[in-house]
């Protein structure tokens, strides 16, 4: 493996145990019954840990958005043409997009990051860390070089990195995943499957909207891609590099990078769970640092929250990508922090605590 790739995964530590005991001790001291806040009491305790800080607050949210395009659309895969990338690229750049809405409602910014859209996009806005014009098909060999997805993983990495740095003047970071990519619904659910052992039958999903007849394809494109590249489902990158996406292998390493900056990353559809289990399959201890947004509506998503042991904060019935969920689920973290540093103990407020009152 790439050594800065090695040295990315070995430099990520365990949660702080201290914070998230000093978190969990100040919320049973405020005026409310013990654990009556239920889940954004687990979600206050678990940035505590990540972050080292017993009440963390997140003034710089940023959405990563890995743009990047896949040879298997020309099987057929997608509702959209393969051009909707740089398209949606450019509404993306311009501000129009649902995540450009969601992101500011939310006070987050939206960084785009083009790791292998297939067309020369030149925009101010636009930071270039293209890996290659987009990958080959899937269902005919592999989708890239190894070394393309080390190089793709590194560039997630470094474009935290590079944020956290900016943000040292400015307080605390947090990252949520996101993503651009017609056919990227197709590559994720091959990663999903050659990482789990899941079939395709219950992993992939309509995508952007494929009839039936789509559907179906879809499932047979991802049995021959998985049969044609063999994958190893004990090397990730292998995955990644075979039937993976750019901007899958980017969003791995922005959750990488994101846990060895002790940053949480907030995991938004399919595409990022895919990501998210190829992270926790290079690195463990990146587990920690995750936190899932919400369920996606594609078929296969449910399947990769349990993989991943996590309950999504909210069920919109969503299924656009983008970093979307993401960035609803952001005023859930920021209501979370808020009650942390807000609230009134029972001391401050002249409020008689329990008897003896346990959490249920
Ligand atoms: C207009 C438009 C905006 C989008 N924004 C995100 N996606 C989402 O849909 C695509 C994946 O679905 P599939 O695998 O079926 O192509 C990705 O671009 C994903 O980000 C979009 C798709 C479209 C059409
Ligand atoms: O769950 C997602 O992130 C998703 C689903 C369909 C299309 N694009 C993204």
């Amino acid at each position: 493996m790439n050594d800065k790739l090695r040295q990315l995964i070995d430099s990520i530590a365990q949660p702080d145990g201290v914070a998230a005991s000093a978190a969990s001790a100040h919320l049973d001291q405020l005026t409310k019954p013990p654990g009556s806040l239920g889940k954004l009491e687990s979600l206050a305790i678990q940035l505590a840990g990540i972050t080292g800080v017993d009440k963390p607050e997140f003034d710089r949210k940023t959405v990563m958005v890995m743009a990047a395009d896949h040879g298997v659309c020309e099987e057929g895969v997608s509702a959209f043409p393969a051009e909707v990338t740089q398209q949606m690229l450019y509404n993306m750049l311009s501000g129009g997009a649902a995540i450009n809405v969601l992101a500011r409602h939310a006070g987050a910014d939206v960084q785009v990051i083009d790791v292998g859209v297939n067309a020369d996009v030149a925009h101010p806005d636009l930071v270039n860390r293209k890996v290659r014009m987009g990958t080959s098909n899937i269902a005919k060999g592999p989708a890239m070089l190894r070394t393309e997805a080390e190089q793709a993983v590194l560039a997630g990495a470094e474009a935290v990195a590079e944020a956290v740095a900016e943000a040292v003047k400015r307080g605390t970071r947090l990252f949520v995943t996101g993503e651009l990519g017609i056919g990227n619904t197709t590559a994720s659910a091959a990663v999903v499957c050659a990482l789990t052992g899941l079939e395709p039958e219950v992993i992939v999903g309509r995508g952007t909207g494929v009839d039936s007849a789509g559907l179906t394809r879809k499932i047979a494109v991802v049995c021959r891609a998985l049969d044609v590249n063999q994958p190893d489902a004990n090397d990730a990158l292998d995955v990644l590099t075979k039937v993976g996406g750019l901007e899958i292998a980017a969003l791995a390493g922005v959750i990488l990078g994101a846990a060895a900056h002790r940053c949480p990353v907030v995991l938004d559809g399919f595409i990022s769970g895919a990501a998210a289990l190829a992270a926790r399959a290079l690195a463990p201890a990146s587990a920690a640092y995750m936190l899932a947004s919400h369920a996606s509506d594609e078929r296969g998503h449910a399947a990769v929250l349990r993989q991943l042991k996590l309950e999504p904060m909210l069920q919109l019935d969503m299924r656009l990508g983008e970093g979307t969920g993401g960035a609803l689920s952001l005023h859930l973290i920021d209501a979370a922090c808020r009650i942390m540093r807000e609230m009134a103990t029972f001391a401050d407020a002249g409020v008689s605590d329990g008897q003896g009152a346990a959490q249920r």
